[in-house]
């Protein structure tokens, strides 16, 4: 079946000027650099990598408000990769974005029924009984008094003035949801409440995600396929078992070393300690990006770019770009050892 979301090569350079007198482009930032992601229909997908890796911009590219310096993003099929603002505008109410911060994307000086009802006005949407009377079923669908409709931001929590960003990217019936670290800043408790309610959504009004998150653990629950990202690029994607059970990417085994309930062959994993600092991506190292921190890593590291394929012992569709994957772990019947990496 088509994919709801497909990305391929996706790239984005940012241009970085010098000069003080006569600015001039003398490098790009690297933010996204050759990122194959499908989601399907209904499915979720969480994009976890380290802080500055490039999951954001990637998260824009895909509800098209970056476009791309590279490579393709097509909605249903339909390439939208330079689309104008007017082809744009019937696919926009599919495509919804929730953030990080929800009090800096809520207009403190509007009542929650005005915030959230904007979108409906804006897109000519008039829902059967009113705008008011559609408000007030959001709000009872993320888990909010409807009774709060004449509230201000201000008086509602972190985690509930959340569930106001998710109530009003509802209100356009969306097909996708790109949500980008919707949880990092609320309170740990709480974090699995939004979690939660993001989840049911999904299986109740069978909405897909793009779900961005800096660790492994916030996406485990949630999300049937996971990909990780290092400096641009996605070094391993596959399904949850394939990522949490039987990593190969040594990075991905460095996200999960940090994890705490993380095992294998349930002995907790011991913590990898990354050597030095993520290299910039304005400059970033050839061949392996993540070859500067690698234990593992030889001479060939630094030559080629390991492409993102099923390497041996791998199962369908867990791909891995790596010269010297880590071994398969013996967790699963269904593992094939390949005797040169056993
Ligand atoms: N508009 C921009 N102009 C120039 N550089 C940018 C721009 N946006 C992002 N970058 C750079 O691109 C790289 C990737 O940034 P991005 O915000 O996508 O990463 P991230 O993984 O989402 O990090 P974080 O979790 O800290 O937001 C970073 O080096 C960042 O400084």
């Amino acid at each position: 079946m088509e994919p709801l979301l497909e990305l391929k090569g996706l790239t984005k350079y940012f241009p970085v000027t010098g000069g003080f007198v006569i600015k001039r482009q003398v490098g790009n930032v690297h933010a996204v650099d050759g990122v194959d992601i499908k989601v399907g229909e209904g499915e979720t997908v969480g994009l976890v990598g380290e802080s500055g890796c490039g999951k954001s911009t990637l998260g824009r590219l895909a509800a098209r408000l970056y476009e791309p310096t590279f490579g393709k993003v097509l909605y249903r099929g339909q390439d939208i990769s330079h689309a104008s603002r007017r082809a744009l505008k019937p696919i926009r109410p599919e495509i919804q974005m929730i953030f990080q911060d929800p009090y800096s994307s809520l207009n403190p000086r509007q009542t929650v029924g005005t915030i959230i009802r904007g979108p409906m006005e804006i897109n000519g949407i008039n829902p059967p009984g009113g705008h008011e009377k559609r408000v007030r079923e959001l709000l009872e669908t993320v888990g909010l008094n409807p009774e709060h409709y004449n509230r201000f931001p201000h008086e509602f929590s972190g985690g509930q003035r959340q569930r106001i960003g998710i109530a009003r990217a509802l209100a356009l019936n969306p097909k996708l949801i790109i949500a980008d670290e919707p949880v990092s800043a609320l309170d740990v408790s709480i974090q699995a409440q939004v979690v939660n309610l993001l989840q049911e959504l999904q299986r109740d009004l069978g909405i897909a995600f793009l779900f961005i998150a800096h660790d492994l653990a916030v996406v485990r629950h949630f999300s049937q396929r996971v990909a990780v990202m290092y400096l641009g690029k996605v070094v391993e994607v596959g399904d949850r078992e394939s990522i949490y059970e039987r990593p190969r990417h040594p990075y991905t085994h460095a996200l999960l070393s940090a994890v705490p309930e993380a095992t294998v062959d349930d002995e907790p994993r011991q913590r990898i300690r990354l050597a030095g600092d993520v290299p910039s991506p304005i400059n970033p190292p050839t061949g392996c990006r993540f070859r500067t921190r690698c234990w593992k890593a030889q001479d060939r590291c630094a030559e080629e770019v390991p492409p993102l394929i099923q390497v041996a012992g791998n199962r369908e569709g867990h791909l891995t770009a790596c010269h010297f994957p880590e071994a398969p772990t013996t967790h699963g019947e269904d593992v094939v050892l390949d005797p040169a990496l056993a």
